[in-house]
């Protein structure tokens, strides 16, 4: 007979926290974010730890090179989407890895004999005033020169004149080596009154442009999340069809950690996966999920998982409890999952941190998962919102709005899916809408950080692993969940302005 599971399946909306007693020491200023992301040794530091507990979802809508390096930039995490070739998700790791703060990859190039009007026209198009001249035109041929708005005018000169006749040539234009370093190059920006520095490999190809106007872009993200060679880092997607032609190319691109991406990683598809992973490659760290049960949590540690993904059918896009009727309250899975994460840290001796992943609607969902025992959370909806995400950015009446689709609709696309039985996708366990516009990640994030902060604070703790050991959550009735939200008419709204 058919077991049920005892407890009600539940979700943040049912939760709220108790304030515990606050310290005179413990202020926002003094709370510390940082977050273990992978399997360690319980009582010993992750290998990888998060300085910030946000992970970017694995979607085409969400996570594209932009918003991984913006993301880790504020000491995150994003993780490269895999519906697509191994060769276009390689390159957007390679785009991440190779990413310098301060060292830009030249968008406006062009070849000694284009013409100063297509010049002019570059210049329009990508709103920048200083070109690469280089052999081929494009951002990594051999540097011939500079040419910039300060050389020539279109009232001025003859459009149909060469870039060679205005151009600086390369022997003219202090140029450096790319392997200098971002505070090197701004002393020389500064003692010999550059406005630019190239940078060029060996044999004389162009690099990176270091320009004045960007100096204190590094001092703006004190947290940012970097490997030994101080080169950001990144996450990728990878599925349990093809593993074994992907994964070695994304390591081999410099990949930090992957995580196979599933709505349902209780199976032997991804135990076979996780095991092949950890046998091939030891060094990188592979995630697993998604589950919502202690019982799939323990099946994937045991198979290798290096952390695991918790959530069925609760994200802003997922109607695969509607299509399929599996899935479970995000709360409730991960109470149980964490759980099992520590009965298993007392019989290894082995951290396997798990991820909340999905659902997250409000910012204060996201400090409840925190409190409930996730170690980080993985968000979609969220970060789609922002000018660093891939989806088009639409006006409507009320302002702005962004694409946000789930990896399970039909404008994903998504290959993987295309297996269930016929022609095509039979059906879809996503939809395909609109977000509202949030502007920039880095102030967004900031708010939010903001508001976490001031919670642990009201909850007494200093870091995520106290507030986790000593959260007094509470259920709210339906009731109490109306008590919470303004009673009066708001300002905004009363019509009297
Ligand atoms: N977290 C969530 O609630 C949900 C997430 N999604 C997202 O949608 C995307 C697709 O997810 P899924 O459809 O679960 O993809 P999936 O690849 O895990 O599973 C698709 C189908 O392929 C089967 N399968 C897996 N490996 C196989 C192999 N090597 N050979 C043959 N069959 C194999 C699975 O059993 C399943 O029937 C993912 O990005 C996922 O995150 C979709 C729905 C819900
Ligand atoms: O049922 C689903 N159908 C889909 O098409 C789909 N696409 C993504 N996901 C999952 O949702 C997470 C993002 O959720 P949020 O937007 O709520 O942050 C993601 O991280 C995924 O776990 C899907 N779930
Ligand atoms: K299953």
């Amino acid at each position: 007979m058919a077991q049920l599971v005892e407890g009600i399946s539940r979700t943040f909306n049912e939760f709220l926290l108790l304030p515990n007693r606050t310290s005179l020491e413990c202020t926002p200023a003094a709370v510390d974010l940082r977050a273990p992301l992978v399997r360690h040794v319980a009582g010993e530091a992750s290998a990888i730890e998060l300085r910030t507990p946000f992970t970017s979802a694995i979607m085409q809508a969400v996570s594209s090179p932009e918003l991984a390096i913006a993301l880790a930039r504020e000491g995150g995490l994003g993780f490269l989407h895999h519906n697509r070739s191994v060769e276009d998700q390689v390159a957007d790791v390679r785009a991440v890895k190779n990413f310098k703060a301060g060292f830009v990859v030249s968008d406006t190039n062009v070849r000694p004999t284009d013409t100063l009007g297509h010049l002019w026209e570059l210049m329009e198009r990508t709103g920048h005033t200083t070109a690469a001249v280089t052999d081929d035109g494009t951002a990594s041929g051999r540097l011939l020169g500079l040419v910039t708005s300060r050389d020539f005018h279109p009232q001025r000169h003859d459009a149909a004149a060469l870039v060679s006749t205005r151009m600086v040539p390369v022997e003219k234009v202090a140029h450096s080596s790319d392997d200098i370093g971002l505070s090197e190059a701004n002393a020389r920006l500064w003692e010999e009154r550059l406005d630019c520095l190239p940078t060029v490999d060996e044999s004389g190809r162009l690099r990176h442009l270091v320009f004045r106007s960007d100096y204190t872009d590094n001092k703006r993200f004190p947290t940012q999340l970097v490997d030994d060679g101080k080169r950001l880092r990144v996450g990728a997607g990878v599925n349990t069809h093809d593993y074994r032609d992907r994964i070695p190319a994304l390591v081999e691109a410099g990949v930090d950690v992957l995580a196979f991406d599933s709505s349902d990683g209780f199976s032997d598809w991804q135990a076979e996966a996780l095991t092949w992973a950890k046998k091939h490659y030891p060094e990188v760290p592979v995630g697993g999920g998604n589950v919502v049960d202690g019982e799939a949590f323990t099946f994937l540690a045991d198979a290798g998982a290096d952390f695991i993904k918790v959530g069925v059918g609760g994200g802003s896009i997922c109607i695969t409890r509607d299509q399929k009727g599996i899935g479970r309250g995000q709360a409730s899975a991960v109470l149980d999952v964490a759980a099992a994460r520590d009965a298993y840290r007392d019989n290894t001796g082995q951290y396997v941190p798990i991820c909340s992943d999905g659902g997250l609607l409000h910012d204060y969902h996201v400090t409840l998962a925190l409190a409930m025992g996730a170690d980080f959370v993985m968000m979609g909806r969220y970060f789609a919102r922002f000018d660093q995400a891939p989806g088009a950015k639409v006006p409507t009446r009320d302002g702005f709005v962004k694409e946000y689709w789930g990896e399970g609709s039909s404008r994903a696309r998504n290959w993987q899916r295309y297996g269930q039985g016929g022609r095509g996708l039979l059906f879809e366990e996503g939809v395909d809408g609109y977000v509202p516009y949030a502007g920039d990640l880095h102030e967004g994030l900031a708010t939010t950080i903001a508001k976490i902060k001031a919670t642990m604070v009201s909850c007494g703790a200093m870091d995520l692993a106290t507030f986790k050991a000593t959260a007094r959550l509470t259920l709210v009735s339906e009731q109490s969940f109306q008590e919470s939200h303004a009673t009066v008419t708001v300002r905004e709204t009363a019509g009297l302005d």
